[in-house]
């Protein structure tokens, strides 16, 4: 007898196929795309779930939690990198990506979510067995029964730096940004430690729906009988949809005399459109209109006073989307594809001017969970000659005594109160308006003259407004 043959026989485990999850699968797709093809979650998100539900195998409630699970494994991406990083042998950046994607979508359930911990990791290990192959679900199953050792504040206490020794750090971690940002969102807003805790708090939170009535297509009576519907906060145009709401249900959105729209947005274009005018106040211009939120706003406003609205955008195919939200405005209105540092209209020729300047978008990382993890500070430097160039050409587009509104979606000095003072340094023909006493009974909008609105204290986008003058 061989030696082989004497010892006890242990039955191999029969092979059993790996459970296809069509949840996680979709999550874990979505994810992929984010991180291979440098796509927006929220771009890639819904054709996915269009088609999932189109096979039939997906409800509404899969679609909520492959939702909360691709937005929350990209927001909390930080804190879980630290986490999977201090229960693996190697620097992530050896760890294949899509082994990393099942990995943090398994430690966003594993402590992010109310998934028991065993259905957590069985539903990763099967995914992975799916998705990457018997081999590499062993691996991820080791990693995940570690994770499974602790919540989120014991690893938060175990892997963050103490605050004391590096605040900057210790917030990166414990709220999921990378330390630039947070060092950037900290001089703008100035302050100490609660401030800037409960604004990178807010940027994790998932925004509420906002829609606005657009005047004279639709009132906010009109959108309150909508269910799950509340008045918003600051903008008389403002209706909030409660978690679950969906616009594209609402008759006057999906008409266009309503659309969705972030009450910092909106107040952009009521403080421009308030902005007090001697003269004329016929003609309007949106120099940066792509893709047409503030333009149908201002559209409206401008026809309810007889004035007309030019809406130039660089982009052609983003000029044709502001066509769209444009379309049954009821006032005179154009919309033009230009380069707004190169306009064709003659200098001088409007009474109103917006400039919302393409930014890093750092005041808006509720929508965009991803856009955290993609921008550079180096972006900083590439946008900074385009923003100056288009406000030095709205000062140049509107009449003397005319007024620009120079708007960013993105707090960060260097795009908002720097591109103002250099532009304003070589400009003495202008002066900057106090833009807060237009925004009645919206609080904390900062020292003045200009606008700062913060996700933690106005429930918006981290919008900043300045409000130009041109006298002579
Ligand atoms: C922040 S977005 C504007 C958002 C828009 N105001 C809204 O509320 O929907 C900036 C826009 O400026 C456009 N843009 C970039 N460079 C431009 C230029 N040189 N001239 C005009 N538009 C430009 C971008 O394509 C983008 O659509």
């Amino acid at each position: 007898m061989s030696e082989q043959s004497r010892r006890p026989h242990k039955p191999a485990k029969p092979y059993r196929r790996p459970q296809k999850d069509p949840v996680r699968i979709l999550a874990f797709e979505a994810l992929r795309a984010v991180d291979e093809r440098d796509a927006y979650a929220n771009l890639v998100l819904p054709p996915l779930l269009r088609k999932a539900r189109e096979k039939g195998d997906f409800d509404t409630r899969d679609a909520a939690l492959a939702t909360e699970l691709v937005y929350g494994t990209l927001r909390r991406q930080g804190t879980y990198d630290a986490v999977i990083a201090s229960c693996v042998d190697r620097p992530l950046r050896e760890v294949d990506p899509p082994v990393l994607d099942v990995l943090s979508l398994g430690v966003h359930q594993l402590l992010g979510t109310r998934i028991p911990t065993h259905a957590a990791v069985s539903a990763s290990v099967e995914l992975a067995r799916v998705v990457l192959g018997d081999g590499r679900a062993k691996f991820v199953n080791a990693v995940l029964r570690k994770v499974a050792q602790d919540d989120l504040q014991g690893w938060i206490e175990k892997v963050a730096p103490p605050y004391d020794e590096d605040p900057e750090d210790h917030l990166a971690v414990v709220h999921s940004h990378p330390r630039w940002v947070v060092s950037a969102l900290w001089d703008s807003l100035g302050g100490g430690r609660a401030g800037i805790e409960d604004l990178l708090a807010a940027d994790n939170e998932r925004p509420e729906v906002t829609l606005v009535a657009r005047p004279g297509r639709a009132t906010t009576e009109e959108l309150l009988r909508e269910d799950a519907a509340v008045p918003g906060r600051w903008s008389p145009y403002a209706v909030r949809l409660a978690e679950g709401g969906e616009p594209g249900a609402v008759e006057a959105v999906r008409e266009g005399r309503a659309g969705v729209q972030d009450e910092g947005s909106q107040l952009v274009a009521l403080a421009l459109a308030n902005a007090p005018l001697d003269g004329p106040d016929e003609k309007w211009l949106d120099g940066c209109a792509g893709p047409g939120g503030k333009a149908a706003l201002l559209g409206a406003l401008a026809a309810a006073r007889g004035a007309a609205l030019l809406a130039s955008e660089k982009q052609p195919h983003r000029a044709g989307l502001v066509e769209k939200a444009l379309h049954g405005n009821p006032g005179p209105y154009q919309v033009i594809a230009a380069d707004g540092t190169r306009p064709p209209w003659r200098p001088g020729s409007f009474d109103r001017v917006l400039v919302d300047v393409p930014c890093t978008g750092l005041g808006a990382l509720r929508r965009r969970p991803e856009a955290r993890w993609r921008r550079r500070p180096e972006d900083l430097d590439n946008f900074a000659p385009l923003q100056r160039s288009l406000l030095r050409t709205a000062l140049d587009s509107v009449r003397v005594g005319g007024v620009v509104g120079y708007a960013t979606c993105s707090p960060h000095l260097a795009e908002t109160r720097a591109v103002v003072s250099d532009v304003l340094k070589q400009r003495p023909d202008t002066e900057l308006i106090d833009a807060r006493p237009l925004l009645t009974g919206v609080p904390d909008l900062g020292e003045g003259p200009d606008i700062q609105l913060w996700p933690h204290v106005h429930g918006t986008d981290a919008m900043y407004l300045a409000l130009i003058r041109r006298t002579a």
